[in-house]
């Protein structure tokens, strides 16, 4: 049958291409539904993009389990050898809009929706395993300052730094930032770090402290700062393209999932805070144990549907999976539903791409865009009387795992130690000469645009991480012409 063209509600349309008007050169009738329909809904087509994360590229995948971990946890998904999940992963960079260049330096998003039998598992995580600050209450803070100047709307060198230099727990992701790992070679070659650390939560209730890693199988490759500037002006879209193109031709990008797994008697005794995000956890005390493959075989079919409408959060959790006490997480388990409703209305849920593949029963209705039939005559409220109501099923440690906590109630500031520079100091003196040839020059080339007192305190971080490291930043700045 043809493919008849229609209005929004469906009545056939005579013509796409003429408006209809009062005589031959008179003014075109509101009567044409066609064409205010058109115009209308082409006057709404824009919706607020992310406030952070506004470029990405998704795919569909699944995860496959490869090895039994069901005595750590009770998620239904996790509870048998080769058991796949559908899922859906966004890339993205963070601090551009939605047309900024792929190959920013900048962190990358890695975020994945687990579509398991007891609802979603968003897992939301970047290409790095630490974070820059580790309380949530600097995090609109951090963003303004990678974003554009108030007054001059440009990317601005003096918030950049002023604001890093003076919260130096920073060091350890900036050194991360500048070297060349701060600008993969689209999302293929590159890791996924939950970052933060999760729980896993067994039958017993009983749970361990766990980060996740998503090991890149097509090898990690990244680009020197010539060849990333060169791509933002030839291919902006360089990262986007590249994902879509391998999965359309069959070249399906995979990753080795794995854990470090901490008892919660040790998290106690730790030597440093183990749910401090700008840290990682050495892998001789907690070494990566493999539970799973990640892959992904299809491309969206529609890229606003999918990837622009796909929603995550942290506190989109299943049964045996569970947040920590780290204090960032816990900011973000409220700050995206919120930005969701904001963004995509209350019932984002309901989008397909968010919608569980698992039922959803609840007492919620109405809100913009109910579409899934809002309950239909099944009670709205509880408690009630009626066999056809949902019913809450009583199992402790369900939607979360209890745990003692004690203490009085304060702002209880994390002291600055000299641990907050010894990771960043180890990872400079890791670093090939080469990708330490790199990584100064990049931080110089950056920084040389800052003011002369914003430069010293940051350069006083480095040193604090390690001496050379500082010197050869200094140094490195000497050589160029830097701000007055
Ligand atoms: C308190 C700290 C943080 C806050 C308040 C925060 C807030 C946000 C917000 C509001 C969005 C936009 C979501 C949307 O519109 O769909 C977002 C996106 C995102 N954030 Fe965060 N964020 C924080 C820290 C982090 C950290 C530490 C990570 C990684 C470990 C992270 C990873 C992501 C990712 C991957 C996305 C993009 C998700 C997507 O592809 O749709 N964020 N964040």
């Amino acid at each position: 049958m043809a493919n008849i063209l229609t209005t929004s509600n469906g009545n056939p349309v005579d013509n796409n291409q003429t408006s209809i008007t009062a005589g031959e050169n008179g003014p075109v009738l509101i009567s044409d539904f066609h064409l205010i329909d058109k115009l209308a809904h082409f006057d709404r087509e824009r919706i607020p993009e992310r406030v952070v994360h506004a470029k990405g590229a998704g795919a569909h995948g699944y995860f496959e389990v490869t090895h039994d971990f069901s005595k750590f946890t009770k998620a239904k998904f996790l509870n048998s050898l080769g058991k796949r999940t559908p899922v859906f992963l966004r890339f993205s960079t963070v601090g551009g809009e939605k047309g900024s260049a792929d190959t920013a330096r900048d962190p990358r998003g890695f975020a994945i929706k687990f579509y398991t039998e007891e609802g979603n598992w968003d897992m939301v995580g970047n290409n790095t395993p630490v974070f820059f600050i580790r309380d949530p209450s600097k995090f609109p803070d951090f963003i303004h300052t990678q974003k554009r100047n108030p007054q001059t709307n440009l990317g601005d060198p003096d918030m950049f730094w002023d604001f890093l230099s003076l919260v130096p727990e920073s060091i350890h992701q900036v050194t991360i930032l500048f070297s060349d790992r701060g600008t993969p070679d689209g999302y293929r070659h590159m890791n996924g770090y939950s970052s933060h650390t999760l729980k896993l939560v067994d039958h017993a209730g009983r749970f361990r402290y766990v980060k996740w890693h998503f090991k890149t199988d097509q090898g990690n490759k990244t680009l020197t700062s010539q060849q990333a500037g060169k791509l933002a002006g030839e291919d902006p879209d360089y990262a986007t393209r590249d994902l879509f193109n391998a999965i359309a031709r069959g070249d399906h990008p995979s990753w080795t999932v794995y854990l470090q797994v901490m008892e919660a008697e040790d998290a106690l005794k730790y030597r440093f805070n183990p749910f401090d995000v700008t840290k990682v956890w050495p892998h001789k005390d907690y070494p990566l144990q493999q539970i799973g493959k990640l892959v992904l075989n299809r491309n969206p079919e529609n890229y606003f549907a999918e990837t622009e409408q796909v929603a995550f959060s942290p506190s989109h959790l299943v049964p045996g999976i569970d947040a920590s006490v780290d204090r960032m997480l816990q900011g973000r388990l409220f700050s995206y539903p919120d930005t969701h409703r904001h963004r995509l209305g209350p019932n984002y849920s309901q989008i397909p791409i968010n919608a569980p593949i698992s039922r959803v029963s609840n007492h919620h209705r109405d809100g913009f865009m109910a579409v899934n039939g809002n309950g239909g005559s099944v009670p709205n409220y509880e408690p009630n009387s009626h066999d056809n109501s949902p019913r809450q099923i009583n199992v402790v440690g369900t939607t979360f795992a209890n745990e003692e906590v004690s203490g009085r109630t304060d702002r209880h500031g994390y002291v600055l130690t000299d641990d907050d520079f010894f990771q960043a100091g180890q990872l400079y003196r890791l670093m090939t000469a080469e990708q330490r040839d790199h990584l100064i020059e990049n931080i110089a080339g950056h920084l040389k645009n800052a003011k002369l007192h914003i430069r010293q305190r940051q350069i006083a971080n480095f040193s604090r991480a390690d001496k050379e490291y500082g010197r050869r930043v200094e140094e490195g700045i000497a050589k160029l012409s830097p701000k007055a």
